[in-house]
C-alpha cells in the first residue's frame, strides 16, 4: 500500500484507535475507557483570592522541578497558569518566574489566573510576557539566562480529541509529527536559555511517545553536556492541596503519568534534563 493511502487508512477515529493500540497493545482499552472517564482534578491553594484547579498529574509534574537555590526561573508555555502557579508557590522567596504565552488571549487568561490565585507577595515576584517561546533564545540577554526552566510544550493532547468528535474525526498522525517538529523547536530553545548547572523540566500531556522521549532524546543526542537525572518530588505541596499525589511510569527518558493506572490522572509526561557545567 502507498504511504499516502496508509495514512489516510490511519485517519479519523478508526486511525487513531488502530495508532494508540499498536502502541499500547492490550492497554489500549483500558487506558482509552480511563481518559474518555474524568480527570482527577484537584483544589490548589495558593492563598490568594481564589483556588486553582488542576489535575493531579500537573501538579505532580511542577512540583518535580527542583526549586531550592533557584533565582531565576521561567515557564516557557504557561497558560493557563496551573504549573506556574504551583512554581510560584514553592519557588524560594528570593527567586523569581518569568511566565511566558505566545497567544495574547492565553497570556490574558494567564495574567488573571495569577492575578486571582496569588498572594500579593508572590504574585510581585512573577512576570509576564507574551513571546514565541521557540525564538526567546535569540535574544543575547536570554542565553544561559534561566537556572530554571518548565517546558510545559503544546502537544496532541488525547483526553481533548477523543472529548470532541469533531477532532476525533480530523485525527491524523501526520498531526503527531507536526507537533514534534514544534516541540523540538520549543526544547532546543529552552536549553539555550539554561545555564549551566541548571534544571529543564520538558513535559507534555500526550500518549504518543514521539512527543515525548522521541524529542527528549533528540536533545541528548544533540548536546553532549545534556544529562537526564531521575526527577524527585523536590517540593512540599501539603501545605496547598490535600490528597497524594499520583505515581508516574518510568520511559525510556522520562516518567508518565498514565490515568488507567491512577485513578483518573494525567497523561503527564515529563523529563528531567540538567546542563552540566564547564570545567
Ligand atoms: C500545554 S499548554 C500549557 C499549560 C500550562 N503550562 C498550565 O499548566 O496551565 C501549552 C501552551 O503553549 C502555548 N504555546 C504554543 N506554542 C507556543 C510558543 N511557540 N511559544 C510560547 N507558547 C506557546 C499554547 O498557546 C498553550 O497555551
Amino acid at each position: 500500500m502507498k504511504q499516502k493511502d496508509r495514512i489516510k487508512k490511519l485517519s479519523g477515529a478508526d486511525g487513531f484507535d488502530s495508532y494508540y493500540r499498536e502502541i499500547y497493545g492490550e492497554r489500549w482499552d483500558g487506558l482509552k475507557n480511563a481518559l474518555s472517564g474524568e480527570a482527577d482534578h484537584m483544589e490548589f491553594n495558593a492563598g490568594g483570592a481564589s483556588p486553582y484547579f488542576l489535575d493531579s498529574g500537573s501538579i505532580r509534574c511542577a512540583v518535580s522541578l527542583p526549586l531550592s537555590g533557584a533565582e531565576r526561573i521561567l515557564d516557557m508555555c504557561a497558560a493557563p497558569g496551573g504549573k506556574t502557579i504551583v512554581i510560584a508557590s514553592c519557588m524560594d522567596v528570593g527567586a523569581t518566574l518569568l511566565s511566558n504565552e505566545r497567544s495574547p488571549e492565553r497570556k490574558a487568561r494567564l495574567v488573571r489566573s495569577c492575578d486571582s490565585c496569588l498572594p500579593g507577595d508572590v504574585r510581585s515576584r512573577v512576570e509576564i510576557c507574551c513571546k514565541d517561546g521557540a525564538k526567546m533564545c535569540l535574544s543575547k540577554e536570554n542565553e544561559g539566562a534561566f537556572d530554571r526552566i518548565l517546558l510545559d510544550a503544546p502537544c496532541s493532547s488525547e483526553r481533548h480529541v477523543l472529548a470532541d468528535p469533531k477532532y476525533l474525526g480530523e485525527w491524523s498522525p501526520s498531526r503527531i509529527k507536526t507537533l514534534a517538529v514544534a516541540q523540538w523547536s520549543l526544547l532546543s530553545s529552552a536549553y539555550r536559555m539554561l545555564a549551566p548547572g541548571g534544571y529543564l523540566l520538558y513535559s507534555t500531556c500526550a500518549l504518543a511517545a514521539e512527543e515525548n522521549d522521541g524529542v527528549v532524546s533528540r536533545l541528548v543526542r544533540k548536546f553532549p553536556d545534556a544529562r537526564i537525572v531521575p526527577p524527585a518530588v523536590s517540593s512540599d505541596v501539603s501545605g496547598f492541596c490535600s490528597g497524594a499525589l499520583p505515581d508516574a511510569e518510568k520511559t525510556e527518558f522520562g516518567f508518565h503519568v498514565l490515568p488507567d493506572a491512577q485513578g483518573g490522572a494525567g497523561p503527564l509526561f515529563f523529563s528531567l534534563i540538567y546542563k552540566n557545567e564547564m570545567d
